[in-house]
């Protein structure tokens, strides 16, 4: 980029972003820094050029729109959507060369399909958004088409974009006839209540048979075949018909501009640049540039900078009424602030907010790690403006030993993933370690974790930033006292910190454990247990005493004893010799006789010594 042309742009936000870019070239020079940081500030700055220099020609499009002379009865809003393949892209580039939004040109394959993913892989992985003016029998009619994936794994896509519509045209292709995912996308449609247009495409293509086609249709669906619509979406036969059907079959939306405004968020995007830009369809009322509106998710109030149509691309208007889909722009800077599913108001006119979307269930999960922990900031601010843009993906934080700090991604399928990190690489630059996908499954521990299994109740739990939490919990003091602090440590990747004070006497069902050896209370070892955690205690203490204590000439038993009653018993055996005694019988006999009465001796005293760290170590819990 000259910098002439930088010079051109003064005054647009590639001017200060490229000013941002140089001032960072020249502080890499002096203290050096690598090539991957020059590369990612330019890369930022390419699509503003293109962004901009869009806005400037629709800005200052003739054909400029007032939005007035739309009644609602005059709106028609309807999705595209159909199995993979079926065309659904392809007939919405016909619809928007008819309509006038877009020149008929070889140039012009797929332009919903904007991001380079959908382009290089030729699928549509992002429901996309057109407005189009149609003239029907002397009246000029505002179309609002949302183009759908067509792919199981983008479907959660599909049902958000229903939410917005009144109607659906149903593709199936003439050859292949009726798809899994025609039937799964019919019955959204179908549950939603909306308006279905069957529309077979392909008739053009030699094995095409739009008799079975329509028959199919008719006993799977139980819609009369002459409701279908047969084209050719690649020739553009018949598509006339299908503008025509949009017009009479698909009633307008139910909204007034009488009731007060009120929109749902039903996508989202971030731009660098301009914070989030969301897709709204506005279900009462109607909006305005300056105007103050409030989420009712977070219930924070922003002022309308921009609003307007996507045709497809962003065409600012004054006002959007009900029953319009378009886009909103209004100051939202963090991502955290728009939330696909969430309701639009006034803040002079708080409303009832809509039901928003179910959300959706994640299928596939996978560890995904910067390449370098020096990264992490960088990856977490990506993969939270991509999640804007595809809510269906699950994030939560993680570590690994191996690969440091990290998330776990959930995803609705595989292809989901790949696409997800295919974006995350191109549209911002950013390189991760992706560990192997897996499944969820449901375990039922053995063990309990670490801070219920220690009688504490949680008293609080504030988020610091968004890295750490601080928690607080009242523990008895004997739970924490002795190991509680390294097993923190150690289930916490070193990461937990721990401070305590003292929070009085409470009251609680305490008795008092003896350890015996052969028979005899064992002083330093008598300790002050809860009732219900005495046997297993108690069964801990003899196991870790019975590892703890050399073996004698003598066997020793080991007791937990809650006064006279023995809850557990572990056995210590006695050192074994004369094995290979090679002497006669007679005197063998001899000499083991004469060594049992020393050991009943010896077990009469009960003399057992115990090494100095079996005290700590033995009130010690092993927890995993
Ligand atoms: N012969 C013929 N081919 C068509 C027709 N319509 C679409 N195609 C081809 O079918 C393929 C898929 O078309 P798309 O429009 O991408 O299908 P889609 O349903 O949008 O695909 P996804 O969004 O990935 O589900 C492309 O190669 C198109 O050129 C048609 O009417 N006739």
């Amino acid at each position: 980029m000259s910098f002439s042309m930088v010079k051109r742009c003064c005054g647009t936000p590639l001017f200060r972003r490229v000013l941002q870019f140089k001032m960072c070239r020249r502080k890499n020079q002096d203290s050096n820094v690598t090539y991957t940081v020059f590369r990612h500030r330019w890369m930022k700055a390419l699509p503003v050029l293109c962004s901009s220099s869009r806005r400037l020609s629709t800005q200052s499009d003739k054909d400029a729109v007032d939005l007035s002379k739309f009644p609602v009865d005059r709106i028609r809003n309807f999705c595209i959507i159909a199995h993979i393949d079926h065309g659904k892209s392809t007939l919405a580039d016909r619809l928007l060369e008819m309509t006038g939004a877009i020149a008929k040109t070889e140039k012009n394959k797929q332009v919903l399909d904007k991001l380079q993913v959908e382009r290089e892989r030729g699928i549509t992985v992002k429901a996309q958004t057109a407005s189009l003016f149609y003239n029907h029998e002397g009246q000029r009619y505002l179309l609002n088409l949302i183009d759908t994936p067509g792919h199981v794994d983008f479907s959660y896509e599909v049902s958000r974009s229903i939410s917005a519509c009144q109607g659906v045209l149903l593709i199936v292709d003439a050859n292949q006839g009726i798809q899994a995912q025609t039937v799964a996308n019919f019955y959204l449609a179908f549950e939603a209540q909306l308006t279905i247009i069957p529309v077979i495409n392909k008739i053009d293509l030699k094995n095409a048979d739009p008799e079975r086609v329509e028959s199919q249709i008719e006993k799977v669906f139980d819609i009369p075949r002459e409701e279908c619509i047969r084209i050719s979406a690649k020739l553009g036969t018949n598509v006339d018909k299908v503008l025509q059907a949009v017009v009479n079959r698909i009633p307008p939306p139910i909204a007034s501009t009488e009731d007060p405004f009120k929109a749902l968020v039903f996508d989202s995007n971030f731009d660098h640049y301009r914070g989030v830009v969301a897709n709204i369809a506005v279900f009462g009322g109607w909006v305005k540039k300056g105007d103050k509106i409030v989420s009712a998710h977070l219930g924070k109030a922003y002022e309308v900078n921009e609003l307007g149509l996507l045709r497809p691309d962003e065409h600012p208007t004054q006002k959007l009424f009900a029953g319009q889909v378009g886009y909103i722009i209004a100051g939202m800077k963090d991502v955290k602030e728009a939330q696909i599913g969430d309701t639009l108001y006034l803040q002079e006119q708080p409303v009832e907010a809509l039901p928003g979307f179910k959300p959706a269930k994640a299928m596939v999960f996978a560890g995904m790690y910067p390449m370098d922990q020096s990264e992490y900031t960088g990856l977490r601010s990506a993969i939270e403006r991509l999640t804007l843009n595809d809510s269906s993906v699950a994030v939560q934080r993680d570590s690994s030993l191996a690969l440091g700090a990290g998330w776990r991604l959930g995803f609705l399928g595989l292809l989901h993933m790949e696409v997800f990190n295919q974006r995350l690489e191109q549209e911002y630059n950013a390189s991760v370690i992706v560990t192997a996908p897996t499944v969820p499954y449901k375990a039922v521990l053995s063990s309990a974790k670490l801070i219920k299994n220690r009688r504490a109740v949680q008293k609080n739990m504030v988020y610091i930033d968004d890295q750490r939490v601080m928690m607080k919990y009242l523990f008895p003091l004997n739970e924490i006292v002795v190991d509680f602090y390294d097993l923190l440590k150690s289930l916490s990747s070193g990461y937990a910190s721990f401070d305590y004070e003292n929070a009085g006497y409470q009251a609680a069902d305490l008795i008092k454990m003896d350890i015996l050896l052969n028979g005899r209370p064992v002083e330093e070892l008598t300790t002050v247990v809860h009732r219900e955690r005495a046997y297993s205690t108690g069964k801990a203490m003899c196991e870790r005493l019975k590892d703890s204590i050399p073996r004698q000439m003598f066997e020793i038993a080991i007791q937990a004893a809650i006064g006279s009653k023995v809850i557990a018993r572990e056995t210590r055996t006695e050192k074994m010799f004369l094995q290979n005694y090679g002497g006669d019988i007679t005197r063998k006999m001899k000499l083991l006789k004469k060594q049992a009465e020393g050991k009943k001796k010896m077990r009469r005293i009960g003399n057992v010594e115990v090494p100095k760290d079996a005290f700590i170590s033995v009130l010690k819990r092993k927890e995993k």
